[in-house]
């Protein structure tokens, strides 16, 4: 049996996390919060699974480093700099990062990048998700990693061509940018829809999670597979074999 450590233990995603942990018969070797010692949490794990926060994730990277043991990052909100911290620990042990573990974002990502690179530049391309009243970051790691698929799609940088938030006189929509909406209310796991958008047709992808077991099941896959595994960075459609 695996020990599997949670990062964010008492948060939404670590409670979903343990029932899954127990679901899939592995052990949770324990579990913490702000304040917590990751070091130690790590040296009692064969794998952490962090959904915390942002500013929690260098700490928890070096602990995974120290111990020399897997760490599967969930938490989003990511900047730049968190994406090099990655980099950096995964030159010594194996980090699978991502914005969502759920098997059917992991499918949509594919369908985004095979449409966006099918249906040509003149589809306009528009991301619109909506999340529960809590949620604190937007756009959402999700709609992020998708708009990454559909840039590499369209053999475009995203960063150079993103409208995140549009509000007042814009001017027209800028030709090749993908753009981002973000919905915040109520108690929604997380709706994701890429829309398509063409002279005279549309084409919309979407993915609706009905509750947080869904995220839960794919973190818990993704921290049995990446026990054993060589340092490096790893993906989601690895671990699904998508
Ligand atoms: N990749 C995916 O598939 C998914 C990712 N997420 C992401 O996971 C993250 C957590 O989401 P959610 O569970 O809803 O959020 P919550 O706010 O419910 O939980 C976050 C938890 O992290 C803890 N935490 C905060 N700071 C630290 C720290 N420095 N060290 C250790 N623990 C800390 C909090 O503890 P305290 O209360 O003490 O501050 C809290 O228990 C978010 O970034 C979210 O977007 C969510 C769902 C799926
Ligand atoms: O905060 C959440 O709840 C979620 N966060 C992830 C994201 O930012 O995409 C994944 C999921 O949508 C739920």
């Amino acid at each position: 049996m695996a020990r599997i450590g949670i990062i964010g233990s008492a948060g939404r995603m670590g409670q979903a996390l343990a029932d899954a942990i127990a679901a899939a018969g592995e052990t949770l070797s324990g579990g913490i919060d702000k304040g917590g010692d990751p070091l130690a949490l790590a040296q009692a794990s064969d794998v952490l699974v962090d959904f915390s926060s942002p500013h929690a994730l260098e700490a928890n990277l070096d602990a995974a480093v120290a111990a020399g043991v897997p760490i599967v990052v969930g938490t989003t909100g990511l900047e730049e700099r968190h994406h090099f911290l990655c980099d950096d620990a995964a030159l010594r042990t194996a980090v699978l990062q991502t914005g969502n573990t759920s098997l059917g974002v992991t499918l949509l990502a594919h369908l985004v990048r095979e449409a966006a690179q099918r249906l040509g530049a003149d589809w306009d391309i528009e991301i619109v998700e909506t999340h529960h009243r809590m949620k604190v970051d937007a756009p959402s790691g999700t709609a992020l990693l998708l708009g990454h698929a559909a840039a590499e799609g369209r053999g475009i940088d995203l960063a150079a061509n993103s409208a995140r938030g549009r509000d007042g006189i814009t001017g027209a929509r800028t030709a090749g940018e993908i753009g981002f909406a973000s919905l915040r209310g109520g108690t929604v796991a997380g709706d994701h829809t890429v829309h398509f958008l063409a002279d005279n047709e549309r084409l919309s992808l979407s993915h609706l999670a009905e509750n947080r077991a869904i995220f839960a099941r794919g973190a818990v896959r993704a921290a049995q597979w990446l026990i054993g595994k060589d340092a490096g960075r790893y993906t989601m459609p690895q671990v699904l074999d998508l």
